[in-house]
């Protein structure tokens, strides 16, 4: 329908019109297969009031009226704002739909610049919005959209992914927010729509800028298309066909990256998605192929869009470098978060922004200190608590990460021989010239010998804290005078935001290093939204 002609236009009841076996076909099978997601599932249907996605309404109501589809879904008509007519093409949508009594909405979009891309991401938004947590919306895509989806992605060097195409069940989350788009017609042809929708006499609107614009999908359908089609009259079919055999290629791929991945990851070091991290003799004991696919995975895992070819091979060029260079760095701005890749020794790590800001901010010198009384077993001064309960210590924490300690003030005392003295417990930043010796080690070492020894990375050095125990004389307590000028000062633990180590105990201490970390332990926490 040309826009002058929108209104008045007559609306036919087309419940009683004959019904197209083919597209109606292509719904009900579709529906079947994805029965079991669709139960009690609120279904939407994206109008745009085009011959294709009118097509599909249509149907919709026929099929619902006939009794053969259990739900008449509800339209969304999402007015961009962007043509002249764009008001008058919402009305009629709304018209169309209160005539043959299916529901609908119209919603406003609010498009950041002028090119098709902003309009779908608006447009989507505004859907996403409007549906609630599983919803599902229907879209009216057909097997020449696929075809040049596919010829689009192909020009662009995709990947198996890429070249999947669109998806007939697609789940997607944002921000926690779960909805599904359902494509039933990705098997049809344009030309059979048509058919349809000229002999229900459908008033479908033709928007100008379908075809006439400057953009590769337009210049795909209307160049490269025909000539394709000259060599190969079934060439929508058979590139469709081909999205669906590499769409089961590809969740092979996928299958077998996952599995690849949890016997490669470390995962005593993971804090997802800030930091993961990949062992890398594990992904050499793989073949090459199968290292690309795993990096590539490994890499996109917590990204909506994956990574690029090159930085794959960049990424796979550094896990087999031999020169001990642990200065590479190679960035990535995801569309979530922006990452650094390193390597150190045998580990490749994966370190968002955020993360490594925060690791780098130096640890304050804590001057919060404990004091544990023997005799009451209470903690005072600052904090007052029982000796059974938890007393948290911040280590370091901002916005997004927090670094915390748990210090069981009971289990602390069992540290101690009996008859001690009353204590303090401080928490210090690791520098390079303090010595000190961990439980393994046959003598001390100052720090910077302990990061070669602990295997600590450099952009972690920040971030190691000594954890003591300070012992104050007893009898001057009881006499009232604090022996501060001559304390005994015994280093217990060294903790990273991911390791403890056990320091070789002083003969004031109870020697056996589960007490220790049962009395002190560390915890990291990143915020869901992170
Ligand atoms: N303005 C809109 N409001 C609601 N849904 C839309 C809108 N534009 C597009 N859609 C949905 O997205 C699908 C694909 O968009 P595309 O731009 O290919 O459609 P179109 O050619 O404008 O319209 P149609 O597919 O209805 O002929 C449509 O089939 C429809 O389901």
């Amino acid at each position: 329908m040309s826009n002058s002609a929108i209104l008045p236009y007559p609306i036919e009841p087309i419940a009683e019109m004959p019904i197209d076996d083919n597209l109606a076909e292509a719904l009900l099978t579709s529906m079947s297969e994805y029965s079991e997601q669709l139960q009690g599932r609120r279904v939407w249907l994206a109008c745009s009031g085009g011959r294709d996605s009118l097509a599909l309404a249509a149907l919709c109501v026929q099929l619902y009226w006939q009794g053969k589809l259990p739900f008449l879904p509800q339209l969304l008509h999402v007015n961009h704002g962007l043509q002249a007519d764009s008001g008058i093409w919402a009305a009629h949508v709304a018209n169309w739909a209160k005539a043959q009594k299916i529901p609908c909405t119209i919603l406003q979009a609010q498009v950041n610049g002028h090119d098709e891309q902003a309009a779908r991401q608006a447009r989507y938004d505004v859907m996403r919005a409007q549906l609630n947590q599983d919803d599902v919306l229907l879209l009216a895509h057909h097997a020449d959209d696929q075809a040049e989806t596919v010829l689009m992605r192909l020009i662009q060097g995709a990947g198996a992914n890429g070249l999947s195409g669109m998806q007939p069940w697609r789940v997607q989350t944002q921000d926690a927010h779960r909805i599904i788009l359902w494509r039933p017609w990705l098997t049809i042809q344009r030309a059979d729509i048509n058919a349809y929708a000229q002999r229900l006499k459908l008033p479908y609107i033709d928007d100008p800028t379908n075809d006439g614009g400057d953009n590769v999908r337009s210049g795909l359908r209307r160049d490269i298309m025909p000539v394709l089609a000259k060599y190969n009259p079934n060439v929508i079919d058979n590139i469709a066909r081909s999205a669906i055999l590499l769409s089961d290629a590809q969740l092979t791929v996928k299958a077998q990256a996952a599995e690849d991945l949890q016997q490669t990851e470390v995962i005593s070091l993971q804090l997802p998605p800030a930091q993961r991290v990949l062992n890398i003799d594990k992904l050499q004991q793989l073949p090459l192929y199968r290292q690309r696919q795993l990096l590539h995975h490994w890499l996109g895992q917590d990204e909506p869009l994956p990574p690029a070819k090159q930085l794959v091979d960049d990424v796979l060029s550094l896990s087999q470098r031999h020169d001990h260079d642990h200065q590479t760095e190679l960035f990535w701005q995801g569309r979530q978060q922006s990452y650094t890749i390193r390597r150190y020794r045998q580990q490749l790590y994966r370190l968002s922004n955020d993360w490594l800001k925060w690791l780098e901010s130096p640890l304050a010198e804590q001057t919060q200190s404990l004091l544990i009384h023997t005799e009451s077993n209470l903690i005072g001064a600052d904090v007052h608590a029982t000796g059974r309960q938890p007393v948290p210590i911040n280590l370091r924490n901002d916005d997004k990460f927090t670094w915390q300690l748990q210090i069981l003030p009971n289990e602390v005392m069992r540290l101690l021989e009996s008859n001690k003295d009353k204590v303090e417990i401080t928490f210090a930043p690791l520098d390079r010239s303090t010595r000190i010796q961990t439980a393994l080690a046959t003598r001390p070492q100052s720090g910077k010998k302990l990061y070669q020894t602990l295997s600590i990375p450099s952009w972690m050095r920040e971030s190691l804290v000594v954890v003591s125990i300070v012992l104050v004389n007893k009898k001057s307590v009881e006499d009232g005078i604090l022996d501060n000028e001559h304390p005994i000062v015994c280093p217990i633990l060294l903790l990273s935001p991911f390791y403890s180590w056990v320091l070789a105990s002083d003969q004031l201490l109870a020697s056996n290093p589960h007490y220790i970390e049962s009395a002190i332990s560390s915890c990291l926490t990143v915020p869901s939204s992170f």
